[in-house]
C-alpha cells in the first residue's frame, strides 16, 4: 500500500509557474452535435436503466432498499479536534500554488480550448478563500480496499463558494444513451467532462470529439490534489445530484484506458450524500459494503486495488439536497477522452444554472 505523498515542499514552489496573459476571452471552438448516438461501450451499467418515454421500467432502483435503510458509517461529520486541523499554512492554500503545467495535462491551444460557453473565471475571492486540510486517513480494510479520506479536505466558507461558482459556470449535461444490447439508459444526473489523455495526439485531431480544456478553479483544484495524493490526472469529470432521485449505481472504474491500478480523486460539495462501496465477489467473502456519509468538501482517493476488486455508488435516497462531485483521474490512451466526452457530454442538450434552477439551453456548440 503506497503511503500518502509526503507533505508540501520547497520544490512545489520553484515548479511554479504564472498563468498570468494566459487566459485569453473565450471564443469558444463548435463541434457539430449531430453525430450518431454514442456507441455504447464502458459506462454501460454505471446507470440504472430507465425508460427514456413511458414509464419506467421495472429495473428502476426502488428508494429505501434493505441495502438503504441500512446504518451509515459516519466518518464524514467526525468532530475536527486542533491536532488534526492547524491552521492552514501558504501551501494549504492556493497562495504560493498557482496553476503550473504537468506533464500528465497537456497544455491546451487556448485555456477555453472547446468550452461550448464562455466559463467565467472563478472570483478572486474564491480563490483566495480556498483551504484545505491534507491529512488524510488510510482505511486499508477490509481486504483490497485502499482509500484516503480527508474529511473536509476543502473548508466550508471555500467549498460553500466553490460550488456555487461550479453550479452557474459550468456546462451540464444529461446523457442518454442506447446500450449494445439495445437498452435506452437515461443517466441520472448531471455530467460535464474536462481533460485530455496522456497521448501527445494534438487536441484538434480527435475524429470524433475534440477534448475540452479543464477550466482554471478545476486545474487549480487538480494540482493540489496531486500535491497530496502524489498522483497524477489530466481529466475531471464532474456530476451535479439535484435530488435524492439523482445517482450513480454500482459500478468501478477499472476501464483499460485508465491503466492498471488507477488512482481516482473525488471531492463532494453541497448537501451530504451517502457513498457505498461493496466487494465484488461480496456473495462469497461476506464482506460487508462499507458506507461513508460524504460532507461538504470532503475527499476520498480511491487507490490501489479499489478499482478492481470494490464496485461505488451514490444511492437514491428519499430527500436529498444538491450535491457537486468532482473527480481527477488520468486518462492513459486516446480512447479515454472519447469515452468520457459520450457519457459525460453526449449528443443531447446542454443545461446551465440559473435563478436557482438547471434550464435547458438546447444544442449549444
Ligand atoms: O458522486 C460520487 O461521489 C461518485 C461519482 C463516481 O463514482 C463517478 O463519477 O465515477
Ligand atoms: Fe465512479
Amino acid at each position: 500500500m503506497k503511503p500518502p505523498a509526503a507533505s508540501p515542499t520547497a520544490t512545489s514552489t520553484k515548479r511554479q509557474t504564472s498563468l498570468a496573459g494566459f487566459f485569453t476571452p473565450a471564443g469558444s471552438a463548435k463541434k457539430s452535435r449531430t453525430e450518431a448516438a454514442p456507441r455504447p461501450v464502458g459506462r454501460d451499467d454505471d446507470d440504472e436503466p430507465v425508460a427514456i418515454a413511458g414509464p419506467s421500467s421495472g429495473t428502476k432502483r426502488k428508494l429505501g432498499s434493505a441495502e438503504d435503510s441500512a446504518v451509515v458509517r459516519n466518518i464524514g461529520v467526525e468532530e475536527e479536534t486542533p491536532e488534526e486541523r492547524p491552521s492552514p499554512t501558504d501551501e494549504d492554500t492556493f497562495i504560493n500554488y498557482p496553476p503550473r503545467t504537468h506533464p500528465s495535462y497537456r497544455l491546451p491551444p487556448r485555456p477555453d480550448y472547446n468550452h461550448p460557453i464562455p466559463i467565467m473565471p472563478p472570483p478572486p475571492s474564491l480563490i483566495s478563500s480556498l483551504r484545505f486540510n491534507t491529512s488524510p486517513r488510510i482505511i486499508t480494510s477490509p481486504a483490497d480496499l485502499d482509500l484516503l479520506y480527508f474529511n473536509r479536505f476543502i473548508d466550508p466558507s471555500g467549498a460553500r463558494q466553490l460550488t456555487k461558482y461550479l453550479l452557474e459556470a459550468m456546462p451540464w449535461y444529461r446523457v442518454n444513451y442506447r446500450t449494445r444490447m439495445g437498452q435506452d439508459i437515461k443517466t441520472p444526473r448531471y455530467t460535464t467532462v474536462f481533460g485530455k489523455d496522456a497521448t501527445p495526439l494534438p487536441w484538434d485531431q480527435y475524429p470524433k470529439w475534440s477534448p475540452r480544456a479543464i477550466p482554471e478553479i478545476l486545474l487549480r483544484l487538480m494540482q493540489k490534489v496531486e500535491q497530496v495524493t502524489g498522483e497524477t490526472y489530466n481529466f475531471s469529470l464532474v456530476n451535479y445530484y439535484s435530488s435524492g432521485t439523482d445517482s450513480i449505481s454500482y459500478h468501478s472504474d477499472s476501464e483499460r484506458f485508465l491503466g492498471p491500478n488507477p488512482c481516482i480523486a473525488s471531492i463532494s460539495l453541497g448537501a451530504p450524500r451517502d457513498f457505498f462501496l461493496r466487494h465484488t465477489e461480496h456473495k462469497t467473502n461476506g464482506l460487508p459494503v462499507q458506507k461513508f456519509n460524504l460532507h461538504d468538501g470532503d475527499m476520498v482517493v480511491m487507490r490501489g486495488k479499489t478499482q478492481h476488486k470494490w464496485e461505488h455508488s451514490i444511492p437514491k435516497r428519499a430527500k436529498a439536497e444538491g450535491r457537486i462531485n468532482i473527480t481527477f483521474r488520468k486518462g492513459v490512451v486516446q480512447y479515454a477522452t472519447e469515452n468520457y466526452l459520450t457519457y459525460n457530454v453526449g449528443t443531447g442538450p446542454m443545461f446551465r444554472w440559473e435563478g436557482g434552477k438547471m434550464v435547458e439551453k438546447g444544442y449549444v456548440g
